[in-house]
């Protein structure tokens, strides 16, 4: 067999459904696909352009950060310990007034970067000026779902609403068919959307079958809004005017009750968890293990670098995987695998990829991180999903290949100037302080 890429001497970890773990395993790459995947001893037969030795690591399919808004990597750290709606409303709006569609793009390029560097593949954003992080997703190399934010005030890209959908279909058009950049809708939130907002969005994205996503429950302060105003949780409101569907990413779901936890589920919404933000924002614990319990697909997200701060999904694993530990005293909620799943599988499943990467097998997109598993806190290795969640770091990750295309080599970064996006973001933050 000819191959593009041969990747040796590793443990690869499937995340399949049947778990499938190749102790002493190998994996070849053909276009944007994985050829094979089979024991290391029988690659005789497999000529490569390009061999990697993984020298006993961990090669497992990429992480999917399921929310983010790339950019903010411009606002890291600018306005930290507030709750959301201070943080929200006095800080990041009048930031976000004066941006740019060049800070939109030197801020997303930059996130891709810190996001290659640590294991990430493919990503779900939500922004402003958001061609600009389409074309950010394009440079770097990385998949990525992405969408214009959609509000009932003025927005500093398109100004008034109309607009604002305009530029949504214009985006969509423009991606029509392209193999990595996929737009989404994306109304910000039933705080900010009024229902015909929301209606619209939803016909656009079922017109165009592309990804819906919103910021829902995500606090107490939300909640205690939108009762006020339509008498029902976000959930029920969103659910009375038909937005719940299986095409939806709902952001956060912190503040759920019973009956909102089984619309989720019947209505197949795709959860996505974003424990840091949550944590650091202190909007609350979000009900996962019970979210799971009822069939919902929740996914992982690591949120903005404002509300985080960085954009690290193997940080994010670990949190998921304790934070709900503590909160029910219990250690088995949330086992490694299970956190694990919801940064790979489910984050495809989230991003309307169901099936196509998120696992490795042959025939799917070659979406795939390799871990240097040769450094201290990693030795030594009884359980490598274990030693992935809890023990690992997003700098442990050696070499990133998406769609095929080796992204990170040795962890050189091979489709970004790091420097240059560096100091691009450094300059833009004298203007944003
Ligand atoms: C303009 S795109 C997205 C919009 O949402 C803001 N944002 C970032 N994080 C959160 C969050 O956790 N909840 C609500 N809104 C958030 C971001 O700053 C942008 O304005
Ligand atoms: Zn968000």
């Amino acid at each position: 067999m000819n191959a593009d890429i041969l990747i040796k001497n590793g443990i690869v970890l499937t995340m399949n459904d049947h778990g499938a773990v190749v102790d002493k395993g190998a994996v070849a790459v053909k276009d944007s696909l994985i050829a094979w995947i089979g024991p290391d001893d029988q690659t005789g037969e497999i000529q490569a352009a390009k061999v990697l030795d993984a020298e006993g690591g961990i090669i497992m399919p990429g992480l999917i950060n399921a929310h983010t808004h790339a950019s903010m990597t411009c606002f890291r750290g600018l306005a930290d310990d507030l709750p959301l709606m201070t943080w929200l409303n006095d800080h990041i709006f009048p930031a976000e007034a004066k941006l740019t569609e060049d800070m939109v793009y030197k801020g997303a390029l930059l996130a891709c970067a810190e996001m290659i560097l640590s294991g990430t593949t493919s990503f779900c954003d939500m922004y402003l000026f958001e061609g600009a992080v389409a074309k950010a997703a394009h440079d770097s190399g990385m998949r990525a779902v992405v969408g214009e934010v959609l509000y009932d005030f003025p927005s500093p890209n398109y100004g008034p609403l109309e607009n604002g959908f305009a530029y949504t279909r214009d985006l969509l058009e423009e991606y029509k068919g392209h193999d990595r950049v996929r737009i989404a809708v994306e109304p910000h939130s039933p705080y900010l959307c009024a229902p015909d907002l929301l209606k619209k969005a939803r016909e656009i994205a079922e017109e165009w079958n592309a990804p819906l996503v919103i910021h829902a429950s995500e606090s107490e302060n939300e909640v205690a809004q939108i009762k006020e105003k339509y008498g029902c949780t976000p959930m029920e409101h969103l659910a009375k005017i038909g937005f719940l569907c299986p095409r939806l990413m709902a952001d956060h779901c912190v503040v759920l009750t019973d009956n909102d936890i089984s619309l989720l589920a019947d209505n197949k919404v795709k959860a996505v968890h974003n424990p840091e933000s949550n944590m650091k924002l202190a909007s609350g614990i979000a009900p996962v293990p019970a979210l799971l319990e009822a069939g919902v697909c929740v996914s992982l997200g690591t949120d903005g670098c404002a509300s985080n701060n960085n954009l690290d999904m193997m940080a994010e694993m670990n949190a998921a995987a304790k934070i709900h530990k503590a909160a029910a005293l219990d250690p088995t909620v949330m086992d490694a695998k299970t956190v694990l799943t919801m940064a790979t599988k489910n984050g495809a499943s989230a991003l309307g990829m169901d099936g196509q990467c998120g696992v490795m097998e042959q025939g799917k997109l070659a979406d795939i991180i390799i871990l240097d598993v040769n450094r201290p806190h990693l030795v030594p290795m009884y359980n490598p999903m274990s030693h992935v969640v809890y023990s690992a770091r997003g700098g442990d990750v050696r070499h990133s290949i998406i769609h095929g295309k080796l992204v990170m080599e040795d962890r050189r970064v091979l489709t970004i100037d790091i420097k240059q996006a560096m100091a691009h973001v450094r300059e833009l933050a004298k203007t944003i302080a």
